[in-house]
């Protein structure tokens, strides 16, 4: 069926995609699409003919070999048809521009492959290579080759070789869309056969096993292996099949594969025991009969994986949208980002002015108690006590006491008392200032598109204090200067409404005199402290008025202005430094983008072949 060979070559593709995107199973915490499709998995003791297999599939020699653990990277083989007369070649996925035609040359470029990944030491990597056969002589096929189990690591190789092998071949097998293509030399008990044991474990029923008995030429004279073959010693629900492989002898002589197909057809069609079941022995038939199974595996697990690939669509669009977009590369498209996450803090910290978010009340809490507060409890009535008036006027008086007012007197007063002001007029400042800081703190962490950004947060945090730190000079310098106005030009009108002092009586005697003085200066203090009692009043109603226009005010209008003229001169490196994301979240959005990618481009190849049919 025309239908179902695209299905295979559809899944092939998918695998491959698989492998680019980084997709081979394991234990990302991503959606994984490589478990769900069905794979063909060799698995077998060292030197069980495993390569041999392979190579016969194929048609072709072009695995390593040597002594020793030779596998030692799982290789994908993924076998395409093409059509009759077409040049053959592989393609590693990892040179993808690279056609090897020179077969001899792929199995160098599998040795040195595997070398770049373990180093020369030996050591197994479970990252898989990725190789692809055009051939007409092929069915399509994914083939997976894993190391060979062993009971003794060899000379050079770690001990613990023997585990991390069977830990990976085990990794393969588990997975219930493996087949797995089980070999075990004929010439050796198949009841200790590696293969038999980790197969039996993994798939008791034999549902997913096919049983491949190599070697049979090497048996010993007068033994067979009709009991296995025929289905009786060791029974599966797929008919074993007999493969008789190059020997040692053949390859040193280099017998090519054709030759070998050749004798491996008339090995069975001319054997005693085996040639009633020769049409169902042999590489050739193996392969066929891999590649149907495989399709009809494919078949029926088709919904299933199409329901997987959109469940996991809608997952990874919904997590993409949780980590935000990714960060655009060019300068404008940066700047604009960067202006956009501004406004959005922006908007956070008007809201904390102007009510909408809490915050801004505790600014009217500074004019309506803490002001008022301090300028209650300036030590005015010190500095008006009976003492200090007599003595700040007679200091101004000097030898000629005055006559009718102390003109001088008071102003000393006065100006004395107003520099009072001072102190709570900056500890408005100062306070509003506070209120103003906690509150750009409380709005970054509030922006929740700023989160990704740490730098560009420290940076519109240090920006707003700069900004801050200015508008409190300014505010300042308002404040003392309302205070300075003060005392720079007093209220006329004041002193002349205050009642005359009108002398009652005649002249004063001299034990008067005293008397005299005393309510006479008790009556400029009282008069200064009305006067500054007037100011003060004044003050407690302008200097919120020039903290709110100073700073309040300002904050809101153009917190960032200078933050976004240094942008303007920023270049692309820079723009994109301030744009610096956790890596980690980074490293989870490229992930979740490129499984995204595999998902959908998945979903094309299925939807493009189901509506071929
Ligand atoms: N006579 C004969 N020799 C075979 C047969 N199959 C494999 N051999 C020989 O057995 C040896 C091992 O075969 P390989 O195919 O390299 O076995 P392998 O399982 O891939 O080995 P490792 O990758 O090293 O684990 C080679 O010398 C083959 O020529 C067979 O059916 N008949």
């Amino acid at each position: 069926m025309a239908t179902m060979e695209s299905l295979i070559v559809t899944v092939n593709r998918i695998q491959r995609a698989c492998t680019v995107l980084g997709d081979h199973g394991g234990d990302t915490n991503l959606p994984t699409l490589w478990e769900a499709l069905p794979s063909v998995v060799v698995v077998g003791g060292q030197s069980s003919g495993k390569s041999s297999v392979l190579e016969s599939i194929v048609g072709r020699d072009f695995l390593p070999r040597g002594s020793g653990i030779v596998t030692r990277r799982p290789l994908v083989l993924q076998l395409h048809k093409t059509e009759r007369g077409l040049q053959e070649y592989g393609e590693f996925l990892h040179l993808p521009k690279k056609k090897f035609t020179d077969f001899s040359m792929v199995r160098k470029e599998i040795q040195d492959e595997t070398d770049r990944m373990t180093g020369k030491s030996k050591q197994i990597s479970p990252v898989p290579i990725h190789l692809s056969i055009y051939s007409p002589n092929v069915v399509n096929l994914t083939l997976i080759d894993l190391p060979g189990l062993t009971k003794v690591a060899v000379e050079g190789q770690p001990e613990s070789i023997v585990q991390d092998i069977e830990i990976m071949v085990r990794s393969y097998v588990e997975k219930p869309n493996c087949i797995i293509l089980a070999i075990t030399p004929a010439n050796q008990d198949i009841a200790t056969s590696d293969a038999m044991k980790l197969s039996r474990e993994v798939d008791p029923t034999g549902e997913r096993t096919f049983g491949v008995l190599t070697k049979l030429d090497l048996m010993d004279k007068g033994t067979n292996a009709i009991d296995v073959l025929e289905g009786r010693a060791y029974p599966l629900q797929h008919p074993w099949v007999g493969i008789v492989n190059r020997s040692q002898a053949d390859i040193k002589k280099n017998v090519d594969m054709i030759a070998s197909r050749r004798k491996e057809r008339e090995f069975f069609a001319s054997s005693p025991d085996y040639g009633h079941l020769a049409s169902k022995m042999g590489s050739e038939y193996l392969a066929k009969v891999l590649s149907k199974h495989l399709k009809s595996v494919i078949r029926a697990r088709l919904p299933a994986i199409t329901s997987l690939i959109n469940k996991s669509i809608e997952e990874l669009e919904a997590e993409l949208s949780h980590l935000g977009r990714s960060v655009a590369v060019d300068a404008g498209a940066q700047l604009y980002t960067i202006l956009e996450l501004c406004r959005a803090f922006d908007r956070i910290f008007k809201e904390h002015l102007d009510g909408g978010r809490p915050g801004g009340d505790r600014i009217y809490g500074v004019f309506d108690h803490q002001l008022p507060a301090a300028l209650r409890k300036l030590p005015f009535d010190r500095h008006l006590s009976l003492q200090n008036v007599r003595k700040v006027v007679s200091e101004a008086d000097g030898y000629q006491p005055h006559l009718i007012a102390p003109e001088q007197g008071y102003r000393r007063l006065i100006d004395g008392a107003l520099n009072y002001f001072r102190g709570p007029a900056e500890a408005s400042v100062d306070a509003v200032h506070f209120l103003l800081k906690e509150l750009v703190r409380r709005s970054i962490a509030e922006t929740q598109e700023l989160k990704r950004f740490p730098t560009l947060q420290a940076e519109i945090a240090a920006a707003a204090s700069e900004a801050l730190e200015r508008f409190r000079e300014e505010s300042k310098k308002t404040t003392l200067r309302m205070v300075d106005m003060e005392s720079s030009y007093l209220t006329v009108d004041f002193f002349r409404k205050l009642p005359q002092e009108v002398e009652k009586g005649g002249n004063p005697t001299s034990s008067s005199a005293d008397r005299y003085a005393e309510s006479h200066f008790r009556k400029i203090g009282s008069n200064v402290y009305s006067y500054v009692g007037m100011v003060s009043d004044t003050l407690r109603n302008t200097i919120p008025k020039a903290v709110v226009y100073c700073q309040v005010r300002e904050a809101k209008q153009s917190l960032l202005d200078h933050f976004y003229i240094q942008l303007g001169k920023k270049e692309g490196k820079q723009l994109a430094q301030l744009l610096d994301e956790d890596p980690a979240l980074m490293e989870r959005r490229q992930q979740c983008v490129k499984r995204l990618e595999l998902y959908k481009s998945a979903r094309d190849e299925i939807d493009s072949v189901l509506w071929a049919r």
